[in-house]
């Protein structure tokens, strides 16, 4: 199958896509918003802020110009942070039609609505386009999938011919695609394992040990699906690659921005000097916001994520966090 694709975003991950894309033949349009970016992709072959030691590709094109790059295209891939969705599909939208499929890969939830990012697609595409929104996710390092180590993810869609679409489109010999019918699942276990993952860093951060670690996993976990099932989710997602999966990478890689601000916050550096030295997307500090008023509105208890959401906007001290869930009333695992 030879697509004609765009990619949004030549971050991280829209890079490492692209380049999968390319490397199995298509010609992939590259859409980059700073100048220096672009350049740098078309004369050097490299991205070295976001992807260094990777070989970019003659089949990628990167340009500047968002509608250029996705006008006439029949897959769009949007890889920009999950704040930035919403802009950036209103800006390409008078360009827009006749795609296949318009598929996001960032993992958050929309700040000031506290959508998820298809429903936010959905209000911002033109009509036909609507039924035509994907998803892809699951434990997937840019790092390593750039580097051709063995991947597996899910593709889903609202309509099960859509994500069949997706599947065969990113389908590769180290990048195995499966498809699934919960996008609602799918998109929440993406967002909110940042959440655990900070936390988990930051007992890592405080020399908390590996028991720790696999509590807050197995608790946000817990945490996570009860608030997927009030939002509409199916519990089995989340023991999935979406759920589970992208939990365990996500809170033990080395390549997790949000696993190592959650470090650097337990050794006690605060967040705003954190994601300036970053200098790339950390998803889960404002999904932790959101997260938080959504547990709230619907009722839902999520004790790690209220810790960390006192720890990350109040300043509250990581330690005294870890100890509000030690010392909460004696309960039973399953309720
Ligand atoms: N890096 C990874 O391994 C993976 C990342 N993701 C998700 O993909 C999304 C993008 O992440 P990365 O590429 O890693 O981030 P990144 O920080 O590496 O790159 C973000 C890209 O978006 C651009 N950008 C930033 N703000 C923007 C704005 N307001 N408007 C338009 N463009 C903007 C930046 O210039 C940069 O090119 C995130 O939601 C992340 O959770 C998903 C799977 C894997
Ligand atoms: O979602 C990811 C891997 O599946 C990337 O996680 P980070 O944004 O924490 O690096």
């Amino acid at each position: 199958m030879n697509r004609k694709v765009a990619v949004v975003g030549a971050g991280s991950w829209g890079t490492a896509l692209g380049v999968l894309l390319a490397e199995k033949g298509m010609n992939v349009s590259l859409w980059a918003r700073r100048e220096e970016c672009v350049r740098e992709i078309n004369e050097q072959r490299s991205n070295s802020h976001y992807l260094p030691d990777i070989v970019i590709p003659e089949n990628i094109t990167a340009t500047g110009d968002l509608e250029a790059a996705v006008k006439d295209k029949e897959m769009l891939v949007l890889a920009v942070p999950s704040q930035a969705v919403r802009q950036v599909l209103r800006q390409m939208a008078p360009v827009l039609g006749d795609q296949l499929a318009v598929i996001n890969t960032a993992k958050g939830l929309e700040m000031e609505t506290g959508l998820r990012l298809s429903q936010v697609m959905m209000e911002e595409l033109p009509g036909p386009l609507k039924q035509r929104v994907a998803v892809l996710s699951g434990p997937s390092h840019a790092e390593e999938v750039s580097r051709h180590l063995p991947t597996a993810v899910v593709a889903t869609a609202l309509e099960k011919q859509v994500a069949e679409q997706v599947q065969d489109l990113f389908m590769a010999p180290s990048f195995r695609v499966y498809t699934h019918s919960d996008l609602t699942g799918v998109e929440l276990g993406g967002a909110l394992k940042n959440i655990i993952a900070l936390c988990t860093g930051i007992s890592d951060g405080l020399g908390y040990g590996d028991n720790t670690k696999a509590a807050l996993m197995t608790r946000g976990l817990a945490e996570m699906a009860r608030l997927g099932v009030a939002m509409g989710a199916e519990l089995m997602t989340f023991a999935g690659l979406a759920g589970m999966g992208d939990l365990v990478v996500t809170c033990t890689s080395m390549y997790s921005r949000n696993r190592r601000a959650g470090i650097q916050l337990g050794q006690g550096k605060k967040m705003p000097q954190i994601l300036k030295d970053m200098g790339m997307v950390v998803e889960g500090v404002k999904t932790t916001r959101v997260a938080y008023r959504l547990s709230r509105d619907k009722g839902v208890e999520m004790p790690i994520t209220e810790e960390a959401h006192q720890v990350i906007y109040e300043e509250q001290n990581p330690r005294e966090g870890v100890a509000n869930l030690m010392l909460r009333d004696k309960t039973e695992e399953w309720r």
